[in-house]
């Protein structure tokens, strides 16, 4: 329990009781230079979160909370190599996988930069030898096409970064196959020439059964069809398990390791962008990890007034456990960044979702908000009617790029940018019930029939949002901006007090799918009707059904 904590929580929610009295539309006419004191920036990065109801006594509060609870002391702690991943007792150290100076950094006692700087070189090496045409398939062919087969961390990072780069995808097509549904591996493998396909099967733990189930289906469709004994050179492994790509039949040339101090979603930055490398070649996922490193050298140094990964997690504490607002929309308007949302939903809801203290107690604030999302403009024509006058508010974070790859497209991004910053206006601002009536009626609408609509038409405004405003989505931007939400998570998790680098919450859905695993193929014999006896009446239900239905 952290008292100091508790006061300063005690301290906002008091202010915020406070503020309700004045709208941030309000809070913006007091303030003419309200956009330069709340917001911050990182080269040709700014993060402008002045439309989010805080004040200057909100923030200086809330750096307080930052204090209090240690945050720099636990950053450095990071940095420093030192088990803060309690529960698995792992230093968690994905900063050192983009320490471009390759400063010492000590786990256990030994400098782990060198093992770093020697996977990134065979990784560079692997990735050249496909992209040049030196490393051929069985019949001496370049690979045209890389699958990448992984799920949850081995997936996201891969497939979410491949999207966003698109304009500096130079090499081999690179697809995804996650899901355990046998359609994802049939419809991506399908358009596929085998004696063309380089497979990458990407598991840190290699034993993640989604992607170890795909993997023996993409080794039998590539044996059929070029022979087991070519089949090895159609394969590469990306994982920390050794042993187990060893016993898959993998080649140790053939096998990316990292490290069990790299979190699965944290992985982007180890062997696991090995796609990413192939697709936008060495120097572009260089720029990627400077990108990155940048952030962590912002992230570091710089007071946590102005420190954006700092401030980002502020604005979290701030609207989950003060506004008690659950859930949080990131809404990028780039399309090639559409995924981005759902890479968040992984890193942030994986780290965070935690009701138990690092400790072990149970914690009676609120930990990680719910995370969604999609891109702009398409979501407006979703779900924005509830962002604008749902019941329910939703803090929202939105992502520009000022500029795009094509300059010939400048009737689109203009569109773009001027529907995204009217978005986060409207949200602010709204329309007053009599504004909307005196708009009615000048365009002629009678004034009983005005009344009548205007309800509807009315928005309360004073929903809170952030711009994250870029100049461009290139790799290095891409960097800075993942590295940015990944602080961002442990600055959150430190306050909450969880350890946001373990993810048991995964582990009892996996054990009891083992257990129904033999239901379900018992279905297949039709013998047995499952009954309330042999589980709760609901699974057994379903399985009777589901035996009765099958083909
Ligand atoms: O890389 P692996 O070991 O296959 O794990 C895949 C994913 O499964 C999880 O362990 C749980 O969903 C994630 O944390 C991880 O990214």
């Amino acid at each position: 329990m952290n008292e100091q904590r508790d006061i300063l929580f005690a301290r906002l929610k008091q202010i915020r009781s406070q503020l309700k009295n004045m709208s941030i539309n309000d809070l913006f006419t007091l303030n003419p230079k309200r956009f330069e004191e709340f917001s911050t920036s990182l080269d040709d990065m700014i993060l402008d979160y002045s439309k989010v109801h805080v004040n200057n006594d909100v923030m200086t509060t809330l750096f307080k909370l930052a204090k209090a609870c240690d945050v720099e002391e636990k950053r450095d702690a990071m940095y420093r190599g030192d088990k803060i991943n309690i529960t698995e007792n792992r230093a968690v150290l994905h900063i050192a996988l983009r320490n471009k100076p390759n400063k010492p950094i000590y786990v256990d006692n030994r400098d782990i930069m060198q093992d770093v700087q020697e996977g990134l070189e065979k990784m560079q090496k692997f990735a050249n030898g496909i992209r040049d045409g030196k490393i051929v398939s069985s019949s001496g062919e370049a690979f045209t096409d890389i699958v990448n087969i992984g799920i949850g961390g081995s997936h996201l990072g891969p497939a979410m970064v491949t999207q966003s780069l698109k304009p500096f995808h130079d090499g081999p097509n690179v697809h995804f196959v996650s899901n355990i549904d046998s359609s994802h591996i049939t419809d991506t493998l399908s358009n596929l020439d085998p004696s063309k396909t380089l497979i990458l099967i990407a598991s840190k733990t290699f034993t993640t059964i989604e992607t170890m189930t795909n993997a023996k289906t993409a080794m039998k469709w590539m044996s059929n069809a070029i022979g087991e004994e070519n089949a090895g050179k159609h394969f590469a492994a990306i994982s920390t398990a050794l042993e187990k790509t060893k016993d898959f039949g993998i080649s140790e040339d053939r096998v990316f390791g990292y490290w069990d101090w790299v979190g699965g979603r944290y992985s982007i930055w180890s062997s696991i962008g090995l796609g990413v490398m192939i697709a936008i070649g060495t120097d572009n996922f260089s720029q990627f990890l400077d990108g990155a490193y940048e952030m962590d050298e912002h992230f570091k140094n710089t007071p946590i007034e102005q420190n954006m990964p700092v401030i980002l997690g502020l604005i979290g504490i701030w609207h989950r456990n003060i506004c008690e607002y659950p859930t949080r929309a990131i809404l990028p308007y780039d399309q090639r960044l559409s995924s981005f949302p759902s890479y968040i939903q992984q890193l942030d809801m994986e780290s965070n979702g935690k009701s138990i203290s690092s400790s072990g107690e149970s914690l009676y604030e609120k930990t990680g908000a719910i995370v969604w999302g999609d891109a702009g403009t398409n979501s407006q024509h979703s779900f924005f009617q509830l962002l604008h006058q749902g019941s329910q508010i939703v803090p929202c974070e939105f992502m520009l790029g000022v500029n795009k790859s094509e300059n010939d497209m400048k009737e689109h991004n203009d569109l773009l940018i001027a529907n995204c910053l009217a978005q986060s206006q409207a949200l602010m601002a709204g329309r007053r019930i009599d504004e909307v009536i005196r708009v009615l009626e000048k365009r002629g609408v009678p004034h009983e029939e005005s009344i009548r609509l205007a309800p509807h038409r009315q928005f309360n405004g004073n929903r809170p949002s952030s711009t994250l405003l870029y100049k461009k989505l290139d790799p290095k931007t891409l960097g800075k901006i993942i590295a940015l939400y990944e602080h961002r998570v442990f600055v959150e998790g430190i306050i909450w007090g969880v350890d946001s680098f373990d993810q048991w919450g995964v582990e009892l859905g996996k054990e009891l799918a083992t257990e129904m695993l033999t239901h379900v193929q018992e279905t297949h014999k039709k013998k047995k009707e499952y009954t309330h006896k042999d589980m709760d009446s609901s699974s057994a239900g379903l399985l009777n059904a589901i035996s009765a239905w099958q083909e």
